[in-house]
C-alpha cells in the first residue's frame, strides 16, 4: 500500500492524516487532489452511516479504495450537541467561527466542570468492491469560555485538553496527533490493516 485517498475536502483533515500516515510510508491523496468530485449529501443521523456514505460513494467513483472521516463535537450540557451536525450547527455554510460562537452562548453561564465534551471520529474504509469496515475513537475534554489558540481547525480552540493543560488549538499537529479522536480511529484501522488487504482480500 503506497497511497491512499482520503475522501473528504476538509484541509485540516487531510494535514493531519499526512502527518499520521506519511510516517507509515502512506503517501496521502484527498479529494481537494481531483477537479469535480461533487460534495456527498451527509444524509444519515449517527457519525457511521455518514461515514460509510461518503467512502463507499467515493470508492464506487473512482475505483479505488478509500477511507471517510465522519466527526464532530459531543457536548454533554447541550445533550449532545453539535453531533453528527457539527460542521454545519450555525448553518449550511460551514463556517468555524459562527459555529464556536453557538456553542459558547449555548453554554453561557455553565460551569467549567459540567462543560464536559468529546470529540468523535468515524473512518470508514470502503473498497471498490463494495467491503466496508469502520473504526472509531474519542477524545475527552472541556469546553471553554472563549477561543483559545490558532492551530488546527473546526472546535479545536475551545476544545480543553486535560492531558496537555491547553486547547486543541494551542498543539502542535504532533501534538494533537498524540491524543486526537482521529488519530485512536486511525491506529485502530492501523491494527486491523494487514488483514483488509491480506492476500486475496486486497481489491
Ligand atoms: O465531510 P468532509 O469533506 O470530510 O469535511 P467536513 O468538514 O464536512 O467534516 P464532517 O462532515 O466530518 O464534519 C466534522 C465537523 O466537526 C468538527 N471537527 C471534526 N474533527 C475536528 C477536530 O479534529 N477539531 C476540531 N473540529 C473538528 C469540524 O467542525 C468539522 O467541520
Ligand atoms: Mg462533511
Amino acid at each position: 500500500m503506497k497511497r491512499m485517498i482520503i475522501a473528504t475536502k476538509n484541509k485540516g483533515k487531510v494535514a493531519e492524516f499526512q502527518q499520521l500516515l506519511t510516517k507509515k510510508g502512506i503517501e496521502v491523496l484527498s479529494l481537494l487532489d481531483y477537479n469535480d468530485i461533487p460534495d456527498v449529501e451527509e444524509t444519515g443521523t449517527t457519525f457511521a452511516e455518514n461515514a460509510i456514505l461518503k467512502a463507499t460513494t467515493i470508492a464506487n467513483m473512482l475505483h479505488e479504495t478509500v477511507i471517510a472521516d465522519d466527526s464532530g463535537l459531543i457536548v454533554d450540557a447541550l445533550d449532545g450537541e453539535p453531533g453528527v451536525y457539527s460542521a454545519r450547527y450555525a448553518g449550511e455554510g460551514k463556517n468555524d467561527q459562527a459555529n464556536i460562537e453557538k456553542v459558547l452562548v449555548k453554554l453561557q453561564g455553565v460551569p467549567f466542570e459540567q462543560r464536559t465534551a468529546r470529540f468523535h471520529c468515524t473512518l470508514a474504509i470502503a473498497k471498490p468492491n463494495g467491503d466496508v469496515t469502520t473504526v472509531d475513537g474519542v477524545c475527552e475534554g472541556y469546553i471553554t469560555e472563549k477561543t483559545i489558540g490558532e492551530n488546527g481547525f473546526g472546535y479545536d480552540p475551545i476544545f480543553f485538553v486535560p492531558e496537555k493543560q491547553r486547547t486543541m488549538a494551542q498543539l502542535t499537529k504532533e501534538e494533537k496527533n498524540e491524543i486526537s479522536h482521529r488519530a485512536k480511529a486511525l491506529q485502530h484501522l492501523l491494527h486491523i490493516w494487514d488483514k483488509l488487504f491480506e492476500k486475496g482480500n486486497e481489491s
